[in-house]
């Protein structure tokens, strides 16, 4: 039996599951060791790999996430916001690296993954990607340079499923904007302008997002003053890049102390 770290994918039909289980089936430093959906999906009991629509690879998709989580060195889990919750409670206990894509999260699931926090290694990003992160100290380093006399917006856009927003690639590079200004976007926050808004506000932090087709992802930080403006811009082409860097965060926290950390510790940036 291989000692590579035995890792499982929840969601595991979704347009990010699947893309994960390809990552680590193809990885040589990790194996596939359970594949979890919600019951009743049509997948459950069915060979992960068939039921992509390959060949068999001897992990059978099942709902029992504290079964499969027990064999586990790490779970990576794109879900949703109830699930990854509960998931947290259940990593928890199993003392397997938590790493989480989910986003939508609420205050109060972000307080139940405090919780967990202080029994095994969460790892959770809104996008874990390596050009977004590094976007995200970009844009930290220019708000910083320049004045309120610069007005920021982020602008997304995403496919016609996706289910949350701003998305939370977004919110993370307005707290970066925020952070590099010196305040929090608690503070600075302007979303879904409609209707006689008024002059906007000076040093608000406005977020607009597009929904349509198959956009994978893609975001815009604009800096707009009289007479110039800077923008910032990621695309992401292939749902792969955040599958690799899911990966990347499940072998490195291998070896950490319980706690939340995020794609910054992750790729040292
Ligand atoms: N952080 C990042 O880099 C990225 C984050 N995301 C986020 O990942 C999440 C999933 O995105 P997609 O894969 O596009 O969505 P999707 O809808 O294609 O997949 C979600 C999957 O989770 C499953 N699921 C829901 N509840 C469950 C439960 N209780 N137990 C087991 N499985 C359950 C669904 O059946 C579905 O298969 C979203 O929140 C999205 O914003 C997506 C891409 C990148
Ligand atoms: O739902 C998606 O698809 C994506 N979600 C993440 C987000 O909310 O930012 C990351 C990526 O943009 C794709």
């Amino acid at each position: 039996m291989s000692d590579l770290p035995g890792i499982v994918i929840t969601g595991a039909s979704g347009r990010m599951g699947q893309m994960l289980m390809k990552t680590v089936l193809a990885s040589d430093k990790a194996r596939l060791v359970g594949a979890v959906e919600r019951p009743g999906h049509d997948w459950i009991g069915r060979d992960a790999g068939a039921a992509m629509g390959g060949a068999a690879v001897g992990v059978t998709v099942t709902d029992d996430p504290l079964e499969a989580f027990a064999q586990a060195q790490a779970v990576i889990d794109f879900t949703a916001p109830a699930a990854t919750t509960h998931f947290a409670e259940l990593a928890a206990q199993a003392r397997a690296v938590h790493v989480i894509g989910t986003t939508g999260l609420g205050p109060a699931d972000l307080d139940r993954l405090e919780w967990a926090a202080h029994h095994a290694v969460i790892v959770r990003a809104g996008n874990m990607s390596l050009g977004v992160n590094l976007l995200v100290q970009l844009t930290k380093k220019v708000a910083a340079a320049l004045d309120a006399d610069w007005d920021i917006e982020v602008v997304e856009a995403h496919h016609r499923m996706k289910v949350d927003a701003p998305s939370g690639t977004a919110l993370m590079l307005g707290a970066a904007a925020a952070e590099g200004r010196g305040t929090t976007l608690d503070h600075a926050r302007v979303s879904g302008r409609d209707g006689i808004t008024g002059a906007r506000a000076r040093g608000s932090i406005g977020f607009s997002a597009i929904r349509g087709g198959d956009i994978v992802g893609e975001h815009d930080v604009i800096f707009a003053t009289e007479g110039e403006r800077i923008t910032l811009r990621h695309i992401a082409t292939d749902r792969a890049i955040f599958a690799r860097g899911a990966l990347k965060a499940a072998l490195w926290g291998q070896d950490k102390r319980p706690g939340q950390y995020d794609m910054l510790d992750v790729l040292g940036l």
